[in-house]
């Protein structure tokens, strides 16, 4: 019988003892390392925060005190805590544990959303409404990593909780989970500041180690050291970060042994008496206790597939992915195109450009988790005469739209944007899949968008989107392996590919890496005698003038997309015919305005309605009343 049996709720964690609680730290690692390497996820992160996970839920009582995660990867070891050491067979899996927390498993969860730098947002609103609300005795604890803290919104809430001058003070404690890394080594100022904290372990230790370092160094040395007690007050606001905090008005406490459960304990408990927010600094390891994650140099295990747990090797089959022929096409490009540069929001090598940036290190940059800051500092490169490609997941261009439409589209930069994870991912959920980018960009003047649909066209797409220097331009593709290339027929004048032939019933727009699945229902639909033309646009947005043309002599239209079919490209077709007077039918076959959940990106296409049966009989389904319909208004 092992401890971790006996653990249900945070209650029984707070009941062990030192020793028991050593034990239970081995087990959970034992745990994490044999089910994450069957499921994959986010192994690293939580090896990193087994005591500091435990040392918060001995020292606060959640769910009655909110306890929150930023992005939400690393909170596994708090799913353990809290009941559901059992379900990890199921992590990441359909109608299994999440691989963030989540609402309908637990009430110790709050947080869903595994975009970056949100928690100390949520954690300001939260204790506000405490406050508000006579809820005294109720804290709020916000764990955020060192890379989380390189995102601009959590400098805002930063901003707003050191503001507090109310009373009784609001209860919130920030732990910054720092391990001195994103996927690499979080870069940046606050980054730099951080690590002179951990390698001098405190301002006060900088002080005695700066007294050792210089008197060896004799009398001069002495006198230096004298100058530098002297200058203490600016020492302190350069070299210590808790200046930097303490003078935001935040007390800080630190930094503390993130793996030294007592002195963890021993902080928050000082954290929880300070009357007023707090923050508590953890140095912490990723991938601790795991020989093979701490080996890893690219990203201690950040986000593993399924692996060898002895090993840590990849158990998967090797495939060739999107991102992978991006990655070699870049440095082609930027081989032939000096003033091409890169842009990673610590990504470098989840996006593809670390081969850019090793062969040329000075044009690629890494502007820490800060999406906001990535798109506008592109739209100045732009301005500089420079054409910036700005390498994002689809879902987290979401937090840079803004930019995207008022400092890149106002000013008609050149600027590309490669959007990787773009449509259903998988196993990361709902706010994970890329699934809004074609809709929120289509209302953006002068765009161009680009859905290839295999390596063939992604390298043509890339290449023709680097060569717009008149506003922004977008190229967007799915997770994972790329399929085989998909010929066409013919390419019509406007750069539109005709992938098959076979009657006008049906016009079959395919966009993106769903084309495969495309050529699949025009198949089936030919079986029933239904004959259709599939076309695939290769530059969606705006849609081009022969998709027009083509719906006019076709009898319906199905536009198949692996985004919100909502302001999709269905939309907009159906909106560019009426515009022309025409009134052939247009179905819509993109995904739900809804959140969708983890599952495999087979499941979640299924459940969304874009398989390939459940298209061909939505397709049979419209096209009588089409039939009955007149293909031109008035
Ligand atoms: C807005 C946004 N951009 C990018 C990501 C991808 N991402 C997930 S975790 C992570 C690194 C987080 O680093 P840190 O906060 O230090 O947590 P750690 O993994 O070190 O525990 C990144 C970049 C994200 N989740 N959200
Ligand atoms: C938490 C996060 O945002 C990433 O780590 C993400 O889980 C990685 O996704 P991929 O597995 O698609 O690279
Ligand atoms: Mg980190």
């Amino acid at each position: 019988m092992n401890l971790l049996d006996g653990i249900n709720e945070p209650d029984d964690v707070k009941r062990l003892s030192g020793p028991e609680c050593a034990t239970l730290a081995e087990e959970i690692r034992a745990l994490l390392v044999a089910e994450v390497s069957r499921t994959g996820g986010h192994l690293g992160p939580n090896l990193g925060v087994v005591e500091l996970t435990m040392a918060i839920h001995r020292s606060f009582d959640s769910p009655n005190d909110d306890v929150l995660f930023d992005v939400g990867h690393q909170a596994y070891v708090h799913k353990i805590l809290t009941g559901r050491a059992g379900d990890f067979a199921t992590l990441r899996q359909r109608h299994g544990l999440s691989g963030y927390p989540s609402r309908a498993e637990s009430p110790h969860d709050v947080i869903e959303n595994s975009h970056a730098s949100t928690a100390l947002s949520w954690a300001d609103g939260i204790a506000k409404a405490h406050q508000l609300k006579g809820e005294h005795d109720q804290h709020v604890v916000a764990v955020i990593g060192d890379g989380a803290l390189t995102g601009g919104m959590a400098w805002e809430a930063l901003n707003n909780i050191a503001a507090d001058t109310s009373f009784p003070p609001r209860k919130l404690v920030i732990v910054v989970n720092d391990n001195g890394r994103s996927y690499a080594p979080t870069v940046g100022g606050m980054a730099h500041h951080l690590n002179t904290l951990r390698t001098t372990g405190g301002y006060e230790k900088f002080l005695s180690w700066g007294k050792q370092a210089l008197q060896k160094g004799g009398a001069p040395g002495r006198f230096a050291y004298d100058a530098l007690h002297g200058m203490k007050k600016g020492i302190k606001d350069v070299i210590a970060p808790q200046g930097l905090f303490e003078d935001l008005g935040l007390k800080y406490i630190g930094p503390v042994d993130g793996h030294d459960l007592a002195a963890l304990e021993k902080a928050l408990h000082q954290a929880k008496s300070y009357a007023g927010p707090v923050i508590v600094h953890a140095l912490t390891e990723k991938g601790r206790g795991y020989a093979p994650a701490l080996a890893d140099a690219a990203d201690q295990f950040h986000a593993v597939g399924i692996i060898d747990p002895e090993t840590g090797e990849s158990a998967q089959k090797k495939s060739t992915s999107w991102t992978s022929v991006f990655s070699d096409e870049i440095v082609e490009i930027a081989d032939r195109r000096k003033d091409i540069v890169g842009i990673t929001a610590a990504m470098m090598i989840p996006v593809g450009l670390h081969k850019f940036a090793a062969k040329y290190p000075e044009r690629v940059f890494d502007v820490g988790i800060a999406e906001q800051h990535a798109v506008t500092s592109a739209a100045g490169l732009s301005h500089g005469g420079l054409h910036p490609v700005v390498c994002l997941y689809a879902t987290f261009l979401n937090r840079g739209f803004d930019q995207l439409l008022m400092d890149v589209a106002l000013h008609r930069e050149g600027v590309t944007f490669v959007l990787d994870r773009a449509g259903v991912t998988g196993p990361d959920g709902a706010s994970h899949h890329g699934m809004w980018d074609m809709a929120i960009l289509q209302v953006v003047p002068g765009l161009h968008l680009a859905a290839p649909r295999d390596a063939a066209r992604l390298r043509e797409e890339v290449t023709e989107a680097v060569a717009i220097e008149d506003g922004p331009s977008v190229v967007r593709f799915s997770r994972g392996s790329v399929g085989a290339d998909v010929e066409s027929l013919e390419r019509l004048t406007d750069g539109v590919d005709v992938l098959a032939r076979g009657g006008n019933d049906v016009l079959i727009v395919s966009v993106g890496a769903l084309a495969e699945r495309a050529l699949d229902v025009h198949g089936k639909l030919a079986a029933k005698g239904i004959g259709s033309t599939v076309i695939d646009p290769r530059w969606v947005l705006p849609v081009p003038g022969s998709v027009i043309t083509l719906a006019g002599s076709h009898t319906l239209v199905a536009v198949i997309e692996d985004g919100v079919k909502v302001g999709g490209v269905g939309a907009r077709v159906r909106q560019d015919l009426r515009a022309e007077g025409l009134r052939t039918g247009v179905l819509e076959l993109g995904l739900p305005t809804e959140f969708l959940p983890h599952g495999t990106r087979e499941e979640v296409l299924a459940e969304a309605g874009l398989d390939v049966d459940s298209m061909v009989e939505r397709i049979i389904a419209e096209l009588p009343e089409q039939l009955a319909r007149p293909r031109r208004a008035g």
